[in-house]
Order: structure tokens, then sequence, then C-alpha cells
């Protein structure tokens, strides 16, 4: 039998992350071959950029047109046009070509495991997704798009809250009536969750612990930021919640505020927000709260990379905003120490602000360095950019001291890893 390919489809807040895979069905056991990766990020930083990968072909960065690329949905369309046209990725010259189109949903509800997507399936997403509208609702665009461009492929979602599924329940509960609570499923879900069984895997390998004996604190820090705490290999704790809203800030989010101040900043919190599309309901709150905060309100940019530098050169916005997040994240690590009871393996730094800021490391490292967390200034100024798990702590295991470590997360690698897995539970009938 000859390989297949998958499509794996990570639709963030700021970015659309597409990679694909070729496996061989005979051999469910091996990884997926991984054959490119394209990503257009800055989606809510126009004009966003293309990056692309593939053997020894690599597009850095090449800014978008803006009338072509402003959306996930174009964003998309894009990207399966750059995909078939390249005549270096044989596998995939055609959209019939994809067995698996794999999409990350952040929000699953009670989900716990990836999948299939039919019309039933469908609809009940789609009903989950007024608890994140502002998530769901583009992967299910994307969904919808390569149902109708490649009728052949086999649509598996993947939830973000899966990996979650283990948090006990003092810690999934909010103190609020129990009766409205179960009736409108309020409770904490988590997201992140590929992310952070990637990283759990491969720090479990890195440290050549089993999985099921790791215990670590994780920070996965993109343009939603999450911090998760991870015992025995499962997700104990974690910063998000009922949505990806909670915790720490982010991109455009505020992050955990007082539930009241909405009702202080605007009258019209629970109106219908003028970017409600039908079957797609945001009040103003979650307009305000989820697009209208974070970096972007307090510095005018949602580019943490610029905002560090800025703070670096002095500027007060940038700084604010930069000291504002490491104080956020070291409450979290604080938190998570504490519940594991000390025990832990490492703090493990991810996501796009994680993996890339030096500077952020440094700071949040240096303010819980009482609870033995040390860098090494070289090695976190200079990681090592080729290893999925790299040291920048000053003790490698020696002293009992925890490890930090840095983690290159790949979400859409841990979808294909799972596809494969399963490939023939999840596979559509002939
Ligand atoms: N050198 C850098 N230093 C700090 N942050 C960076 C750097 N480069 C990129 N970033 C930030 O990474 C974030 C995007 O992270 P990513 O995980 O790719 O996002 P998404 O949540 O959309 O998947 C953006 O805030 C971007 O500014
Ligand atoms: C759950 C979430 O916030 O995802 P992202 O960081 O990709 O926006
Ligand atoms: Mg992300």
């Amino acid at each position: 039998m000859s390989s297949k390919v998958i499509l794996s489809i990570n639709a963030g807040s700021s970015s659309l992350k597409v990679s694909v895979f070729s496996y061989h069905p005979s051999s469910s056991s091996s990884d997926p071959k991984p054959l490119a990766t394209i990503q257009v990020t800055g989606l809510t930083a126009p004009p966003a950029t293309l990056k692309y990968d593939r053997g020894d072909h690599h597009i850095k960065s090449q800014p978008l047109s803006e009338t072509d690329v402003h959306s996930q949905e174009t964003a998309y369309e894009y990207i399966i046009h750059h995909l078939t046209s390249d005549a270096a990725l044989p596998e995939l010259s055609h959209p019939d070509d994809i067995e698996f189109a794999c999409h990350r949903v952040v929000h699953g509800g009670d989900y716990d495991k990836p999948v299939r997507i039919d019309r039933d399936t469908f609809h009940h997403l789609e009903a989950l997704s007024d608890l994140a509208p502002l998530h769901n609702a583009g992967a299910l665009t994307i969904v919808k798009a390569v149902h109708d461009s490649c009728p052949k492929a086999s649509n598996i979602a993947f939830f973000d809250n899966a990996f979650h599924h283990t948090l006990p329940q003092a810690a999934r509960t909010y103190a609020i009536d129990q009766q409205v609570a179960k009736r409108n499923k309020l409770r904490k879900y988590g997201f992140h969750g590929l992310s952070y069984a990637f990283i759990a895997r491969s720090v479990a390998a890195h440290l050549a612990v089993p999985a099921s004996e790791l215990n670590i604190i994780a920070l996965h820090l993109g343009s939603g930021a999450s911090a998760c705490c991870i015992q025995g290999g499962a997700s104990i704790d974690t910063s998000m919640g009922l949505t990806p809203l909670d915790g720490l800030p982010g991109a455009t989010r505020s992050g955990s505020v007082d539930p009241s101040l909405i009702f202080h900043f605007t009258h019209d919190a629970g109106k219908l927000s003028p970017s409600s599309a039908k079957g797609m309901h945001i009040t103003e709150a979650e307009e305000i709260l989820n697009k209208k905060s974070g970096w972007q309100a307090l510095t005018g940019t949602t580019d943490f990379g610029a905002i560090s530098a800025k703070a670096g050169d002095g500027d007060a916005a940038c700084k604010l905003a930069f000291d504002i997040f490491v104080d956020r994240i070291a409450d979290f690590v604080a938190a998570y120490y504490v519940k594991l009871g000390g025990q832990v393996d490492a703090l493990v730094f991810a996501g796009g602000i994680g993996e890339k800021g030096a500077e952020l490391r440094r700071a949040v490292v240096g303010k819980v360095a009482c609870l033995g967390f040390a860098l090494d200034e070289g090695r976190n100024a200079e990681p090592d950019g080729e290893a999925v798990v790299a040291d920048i702590g000053r003790e490698e295991g020696g002293g009992g001291k925890p490890r930090v470590l840095i983690c290159q997360t790949d979400e859409q690698a841990e979808m294909a890893r799972e596809c494969v897995r399963d490939a023939d539970g999840l596979r559509r009938p002939a």
C-alpha cells in the first residue's frame, strides 16, 4: 500500500499553521513523516506574513497582500493553493491526495478524544462554539472549506481541552450554584492541550523519565498564553477556564480580571457586538475582553518581540506590558510549584513568546529564583535551535534543582501522530 497524506491544520487566534505529513498505513506505530510546514502569522496585525519550509526551501518572512489574506478562511485558501502548486511537493499535487485533514478545535466541551466530523458532530461543535465563539468559528470555517474542496478527505477534530480531562474536581469547579453549573456546563475546561500533550511527551523523553512520572510546570506563551501544572504526566491545573479568556493576558486578551470590571467599563456589556454573525453571537463584553485588550490595548501592537525590545529601550507602556506578563506568569509558577509539593522536574517555556523571548524567560526565571530555578545566561540567549527540547538552566539535573527548558511545541505534529495511531478508527467508512 502506498503512503498517504495528512494535512494538520491549526487555527490559532492570530495565525494559521498547516503541516503536511506522509504516513504508511501499514505502520501505525511509527510517527508520520513531516514533508512541509506553512504558516500565515500576524492575522491580527496586518499585513500577515508567510513562512514556508519544505526540505531545503525556506521562505522566512514574506508579507502577504491584505486584500488576498485577511482572515482564517482566506489564509487557508492561500495555503492550499501554495501547497498544491509546489512541484517539489509531489505527494500533494491535488486536494484529493489528502486522506486525513486534522483540525485543532479549541473548545470540545466534554469530548476527551478526537472525533471524525460528520454532519452531527459538526452541528454539535457549532453549538459548542457559543462557549468559544472567537476560536471555534475560525476552525469550523476551515472544516467547511476542506469538506467542499476535498470531499474525499476524512475531517478529524482534535480538541484543545481534551488533555485537561484529568483536572481534579476542586480545580475544575467554580464556586457557583451547581445546578446551573451542570445544566449550562460551566466549569474549567482549559486549552492549549495539544501543545501540552506534545510538551509532556517530548520533555519526558528528554529527561529520560516515564511520561507517567513526569512533574512539570509548562508555559505555552503565544498570542493566547496559558500555564499548566502536570503531575504524573496528567494535567492537574491550568490557567485558562471556561473559555481561553481566563488566566494570563495575551495579544488581545485581558486574562483574568474581576468579573465586575466589565460593567464599569461599558454599559453595553450584555449587548451583541457588531462583529456577531449569523450563528456566532459575541457580546460587547466578550469583544472588549478578548479582542480589544491585552498587549494591543496596552501598547498598540500584538508583537511581543517588539514589546520586549522597546521595554528594554525604556518605553514606559511596553515596560508595563512586559512587567504585567512576568508578574502574572510568576503567580502561576508559584501556585503550581506548591500543587506539585515542590517535586518539580522542570519549568518549560513553549509557544512563540516562550520559544523566542529570551528577555521574558530571563525575567520570569529571575522572579521565581527563590524556588530554585536558575538560568544559564548564555544558553538562554542562544538556545539550541535544532533541538525539540533544549536545556537553558544553570543546573542540568545536578544539585536536585528543577531544570529550565524550552520546548519547540508542535500542535500539528501532535494531531498527525494521534491520527496515525488511530487511523482505522477515524477513517471515513468507504
Ligand atoms: N523574538 C521574539 N520575542 C518574543 N516574542 C516573539 C518573538 N517572535 C515572535 N514572538 C511572539 O510570538 C507570538 C506568537 O506566538 P504563536 O505561538 O506563534 O502564536 P499563536 O497563538 O497564534 O499560535 C506573538 O506575540 C509574537 O510577537
Ligand atoms: C486556546 C488559545 O488561546 O489558542 P491560541 O493561543 O492559538 O489563540
Ligand atoms: Mg498557538
